[in-house]
Order: C-alpha cells, then structure tokens, then sequence
C-alpha cells in the first residue's frame, strides 16, 4: 500500500510484468513497420515514460515527437482537451505511430486522430500501455495495447493523481 496526498493505491502491475508486455509490443511494431519509417507522436505528459521504454527496443529508423494534452483534473476526466504544446511537423503521408499512456474515455485520442487525420497521414496508429475498455465514450480502435484494466483510477509509469506518482516504477489502483 502507498500513499499519495490523500489516498492509498495498492499494487496493480509490476515493473517487470511491464517491462515484458513492453518488450512484445516493440516487437510487433518492429515487425509490422519493417522498411518503414514511422513518426512516433508520444502525447505527454502521462506518455514519456511508456515511450522512452518502448521506442528504445524498436531498431527501426524513425521520427519521435511530441504533442502535450491536457484533460483530467485530479481524477476525473473533465470532459474536454486542452493542447499545452501542438504538433508542429509535417506529417502529410507520414506513418504515424501515437504513444499513449492510458485510453480512459477516449476524448483524448478521439480529438488528436481527428487533429491528425486533418494532415494526410498514410497511415494512424495507436499504441497505449493502459486501456479501460468500460470507460471508453467514443469508440478508439487501439492497435497495441499492453493491458486491459478495469475502470479504476491508477497511477505510476507516467500516470499522476494530481501531478504525484509518475515516477512510480509500476502501476498502483486506488484501494
Ligand atoms: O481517454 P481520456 O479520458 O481522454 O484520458 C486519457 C488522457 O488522460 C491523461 O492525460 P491528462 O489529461 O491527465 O494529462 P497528463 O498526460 O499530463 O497527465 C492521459 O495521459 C491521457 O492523455
Ligand atoms: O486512471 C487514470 N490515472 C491517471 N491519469 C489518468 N488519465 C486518464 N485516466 C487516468
């Protein structure tokens, strides 16, 4: 059990069990991209920690960039996104791979495909370490999901409750 400000979180997934899963999926990706070369988007800021583990063990050559969303305050979603850093590559015919941390309600990807879809990619898509398949308002087809969770809210391996927890080397879920 952990503490962070006024609530407990218990354990919910290992460093290593992540590790793994995020090991598999840059192998999928290595695979299915092999000859291209693809633009990562890693949408901070609950991203970077999930991207600088997976991006490292993909030997493909390839474009990282960043775009900064904001949408959740403390832990609810508050319904609309805000963009803090945009996107300011060229991305017309790219192959574009997004990095996400969690697809909660999907607002957030919902927004940033349409954002991007503006722009002619050759191809969009999504890579999210955590996915809650009962939150979702929107429908977000995922293409590389590293774990199906229950809607609870977590933190650690990027995620925050309230700006604390990223630095965490798991995930915790609220007790
Ligand atoms: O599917 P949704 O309900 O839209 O939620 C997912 C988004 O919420 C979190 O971002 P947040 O707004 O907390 O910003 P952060 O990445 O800076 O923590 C998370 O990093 C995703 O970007
Ligand atoms: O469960 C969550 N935890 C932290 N940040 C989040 N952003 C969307 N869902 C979550």
């Amino acid at each position: 059990m952990i503490n962070i400000l006024d609530k407990k979180f218990v354990p919910l997934i290992s460093r290593e069990v992540i590790e793994n899963r995020i090991a598999a999926i840059a192998s999928e990706i290595t695979n299915d991209y092999e000859g291209r070369c693809p633009l990562f988007i890693v949408v901070l800021n609950g991203a970077f920690l999930f991207a600088s583990e997976l991006v490292k063990r993909i030997p493909l050559s390839c474009e990282i960039t960043f775009i900064k969303l904001a949408s959740y305050s403390k832990t609810q979603s508050t319904g609309s996104v805000r963009e803090i850093i945009g996107l300011n590559d060229d991305i017309s015919g790219r192959e574009i791979i997004i990095i996400e941390d969690i697809v909660d309600t999907g607002l957030t990807m919902a927004q940033l495909i349409r954002q991007i879809n503006d722009h002619a990619p050759a191809s969009v898509a999504i890579a999210s370490l955590l996915h809650k398949p009962e939150a979702l308002q929107t429908p977000i087809y995922i293409r590389y999901t590293g774990f199906n969770i229950e809607n609870k809210f977590v933190v650690g391996y990027g995620l925050d409750y309230d700006g604390i927890g990223r630095n965490l080397d798991a995930i915790y879920v609220l007790a």
